[in-house]
């Protein structure tokens, strides 16, 4: 869906996307995260052709956007009919009610007037049609009774929710969110994220979400990439960062382990089949040795419980310990 390679973008001389790389697969969910100032919001609107870069290349449905955006700006407005977008602000229209803020990039896109579509040739759309769409949609964010309602009226979830339902006018593949929940409640965000992950699933829209927040991450996203200067620090799969972070990843997290000097450390991951059970109280039990916890934390990622944990061992119990825990499907290495 969207194939960026060794993206470079700068503001003047300031380099502020730099050598970035990534692959997002249909379907996906995919997080964009990083401290405020890292570039998150650029590469965004690199995607969706609002802003221009200097080398490599930036592919979204196989079409290069630098290409389009120099010689081809009808098929980058094309293009972007099938890239939605939802932002931190809402970016409703104040004046207009909600059946006009979200009806606005159909009257956009297509005309409703069948004299027009011949001369122009532009697509014909009916008021009717306008009409059902637009209702089919609120009723997908849960505000069908809002229609006539204005933005001024509505709480910030709300608003949201119109926005997202605009962002879905023109049937996109893609859904780009710059920030989205930024400026909502935890249980207001958690609304939004589980209407952004019901969009992904029913229609299989790509969501491309743009966050400084972790905990977003972890609630919806399949894969994340974490900027630092325009710089990608950590990619993949959330688990895999999440669960055994690298060094930047740490920083990032805010975590560190601190680590006995004594002893022999092993950090064990827990996938998600044996998180519940009681291995290590039962490998206490049955080895009967006797061990530290050094470090530890269970994390719902992606609606899954996963785990991992930093124990201290005698090094004389190293072969058994080692032994347990591999028959029992979980994986190690020692910390350091
Ligand atoms: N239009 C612009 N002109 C010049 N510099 C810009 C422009 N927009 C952004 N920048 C700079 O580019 C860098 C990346 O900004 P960007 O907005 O992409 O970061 P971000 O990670 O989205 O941050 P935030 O979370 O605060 O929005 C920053 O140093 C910023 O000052």
């Amino acid at each position: 869906m969207i194939k960026i390679k060794n993206l470079k973008k700068y503001y003047d001389k300031e380099l502020v996307i730099d050598d970035v790389s990534l692959e997002i697969n249909k379907g996906e969910i995919y997080a964009i995260v990083g401290h405020s100032g890292a570039g998150k919001s650029t590469l965004l609107r690199c995607i969706n052709g609002l802003e221009d870069y200097q080398e490599g290349s930036l592919k979204v449905l196989d079409f290069e956007i630098k290409n389009l955006k120099q010689k081809n700006p009808k098929k980058l407005r094309n293009l972007r009919k099938d890239i939605g977008m939802i932002f931190q602000n809402f970016a409703l229209m104040e004046r207009k009610n909600i059946f006009e803020n979200v009806a606005m990039p159909l009257r956009t896109h297509f005309t409703q007037c069948k004299i027009h579509s011949k001369i122009f040739n532009k697509e014909y759309m009916s008021e009717k049609e306008i009409n059902e769409k637009v209702h089919s949609l609120l009723e997908i964010v849960g505000l069908k009774h809002k229609f006539n309602a204005y933005p001024k009226e509505l709480s910030g979830g709300q608003k949201q929710r119109v926005a997202i339902a605009r962002a879905l006018t023109l049937n996109p593949k893609i859904l780009l969110s710059d920030e989205a929940t930024s400026a909502l409640d935890p249980n207001t965000t958690k609304n939004i994220l589980e209407l952004i992950n019901k969009i992904n699933t029913e229609f299989g829209i790509t969501v491309v979400l743009v966050t400084h927040e972790m905990d977003v991450v972890k609630d919806i996203a399949q894969k994340a990439l974490l900027l630092e200067h325009g710089k990608i620090i950590g990619s993949g799969a959330i688990d895999e960062l999440f669960l055994k972070p690298n060094h930047k990843m740490k920083e990032f997290l805010g975590e560190s382990d601190f680590l006995p000097t004594h002893g022999l450390n092993i950090k064990l991951y827990f996938p998600k089949e044996i998180v519940e059970n009681k291995v290590i109280t039962h490998m206490a039990r049955t080895l009967d040795i006797d061990f530290n916890i050094v470090w530890g934390k269970i994390e719902k990622l992606n609606g899954k419980a996963l785990g991992n944990l930093v124990i201290n061992i005698d090094h004389k119990d190293k072969d058994k310990v080692l032994n347990y825990i591999e028959k029992n499907g979980v994986l190690w290495e020692f910390a350091s």
